[in-house]
Formats: structure tokens, sequence, C-alpha cells
């Protein structure tokens, strides 16, 4: 049986970001990522320093540590990382989540494709903007995109742009401007993922959700946008697990 690297399995909680946000989720975070973002606020999953944390399991074993923590409290289940996409086994989780009459959701970067994908309820693609030292390939996304729409699945698609300054905000543009079918969303970064302060944390990103507010108001290019925080950094600021 081919295992799964996991680093957490944590909520119910509640969907902090993107496309459901606001929807009561747990979350299973993968370990591995083939970027390294420069913001990256779950390095961990990636920089080596939680590698003894990681644990190999099978889908049943993640569904019976969903189900411990959760109990009957969830019905939607969101796999994070790190980058999911890259584990191809990770397919066999989504066959027994829908299985068990759960909707699955998705978050990557859209660097690899996996046919698991066409079978995601919610999947949010996350491009990184300039700010993050990443390069998008487009060519891979295009595939990507072109794929899941091709295979009907449009409806539970979106993208998802980080958005730190000006430069990241073209990219966005750029983004949406060759995807102008697919739900777009920008999202506010946030530069102080150390900062233990939450107030101090939470006025920082509300008056970056105000600028970018106020970028998305005053661009044509931008009319079927929407604008979001992470709520969960609102909540609970930079603790883990939530
Ligand atoms: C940690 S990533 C894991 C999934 C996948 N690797 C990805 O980047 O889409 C989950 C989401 O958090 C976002 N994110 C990571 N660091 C962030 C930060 N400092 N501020 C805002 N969003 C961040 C990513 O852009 C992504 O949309
Ligand atoms: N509540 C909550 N919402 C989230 N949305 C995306 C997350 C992620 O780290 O992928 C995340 C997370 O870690 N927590
Ligand atoms: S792609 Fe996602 S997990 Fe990987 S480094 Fe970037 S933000 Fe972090
Ligand atoms: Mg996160």
């Amino acid at each position: 049986m081919k295992k799964i690297p996991v680093l957490e399995v944590f909520g119910p909680t509640i969907q902090g970001e993107g496309m459901v946000v606001g929807q009561k989720t747990m979350f299973v975070r993968t370990a591995g990522c083939d970027y390294s973002c420069s913001w990256c606020d779950s390095a961990f999953t990636w920089d080596g320093s939680a590698k003894d944390d990681i644990r190999q399991l099978t889908a049943s074993e993640v569904w019976n540590e969903l189900k411990e923590q959760g109990g009957t409290r969830f019905s939607h289940v969101t796999i994070s990382g790190g980058n999911p996409a890259l584990l191809a086994n990770l397919g066999k989780l989504i066959d027994l989540l829908n299985e068990k009459n759960m909707k699955v959701a998705i978050e990557t970067q859209g660097s690899k494709y996996q046919d698991w994908l066409t079978k995601i309820d919610d999947l949010t693609i996350s491009p990184k903007p300039p700010s993050s030292r990443m390069t998008t390939d487009f060519e891979k996304l295009d595939f990507m995109i072109d794929t899941l729409i091709q295979a009907g699945r449009q409806g539970s698609l979106s993208l998802k742009v980080v958005v730190f300054d000006s430069v990241d905000l073209k990219f966005a543009k750029d983004v949406h401007k060759r995807y102008p079918n697919v739900a777009f969303y920008v999202q506010v970064g946030n530069e102080d993922i150390h900062e233990s302060n939450d107030a101090k944390l939470i006025k920082v990103l509300l008056d970056k959700y105000e600028w970018l507010i106020d970028q998305v108001i005053e661009e044509d290019d931008m009319n079927d946008v929407r604008v979001l925080p992470q709520l969960h950094t609102l909540v609970w600021g930079n603790k883990r697990g939530v």
C-alpha cells in the first residue's frame, strides 16, 4: 500500500481562504513542495524543520485520524501542503473521502497535474507572483486548466493570486486575462508570518486588505474579481493547525 507523507491533520475549522472561504472543513497537510516561496507561511512542509514530524500514512489511516479528531462534525476535507499535487497516490485518499460522502478541496500552485484533480469539488490553483521569487510555467498551467475545463470541471475550479505589491497585482491581472473563464480571487499577502502580537498583525493585514480593495476598485481589468483576506489569520494570527 502506497503511503502519503502527512504533517498535520486538524479541524474542524473554517476554510480561511479563497473560493469556499468560511466553509467548515478538516485539513490534511502533506509534506514536500517543488517551490520555495520567499514568504511561504507553511515553509515547515519543505524546509526540513519539521522532517521528524512527517508520518507516512495510508489513505485509511488518514481517514481514521480525521474521524478521531472531527467525529461526525465535518463533511468537507481540505488537502493542502506543501504541494499535494506532487503525490500521485493521493488519488486513493480522494476516492475514500468520496466514498465517505465528503466534499474534497485541494490547494495547489498549479505546477503539477494529476488525473485525480478532476475529482476535486473545490480546487484552488494559486500561481505565484514575482514577490515569491518563483516562476510560473504557464505551459503547464495552460495544460492543467485546459484539461480540467475539458473534463467539465470549470465550476469546481478557481484561481487565487496572493498579492504583496503592485508588481504582484500586475501579475494577477495577467493571470486573470489569460484564464478569463476561471473564477478569480486575489488574497492579501501576509508579510509578518513570524509576528506573535495579533493586534499588530491584524492592523497591518487590514490596512493591506484596504489597499488591495482600493487597487481592484480602480482597475477596469478586474471587474469580476473577488478580494479576500486570509480569514484564519485575522481570527487566530500566525498560529499553526487552525
Ligand atoms: C501554504 S500554501 C500550500 C498549497 C500550495 N503549495 C500553494 O501554494 O497553493 C496554501 C496557500 O497559502 C498561501 N500563502 C502562503 N504563504 C502566504 C502568505 N505569507 N500570505 C498569504 N498567503 C500565503 C499560498 O499562496 C496558497 O494559496
Ligand atoms: N483555516 C485555514 N484555512 C486555510 N486555507 C488555506 C490554508 C492552507 O494553509 O493551505 C489554511 C489553513 O491553514 N487554515
Ligand atoms: S508553493 Fe505553497 S507550500 Fe510551496 S513554498 Fe509556495 S506557498 Fe509554500
Ligand atoms: Mg496557510
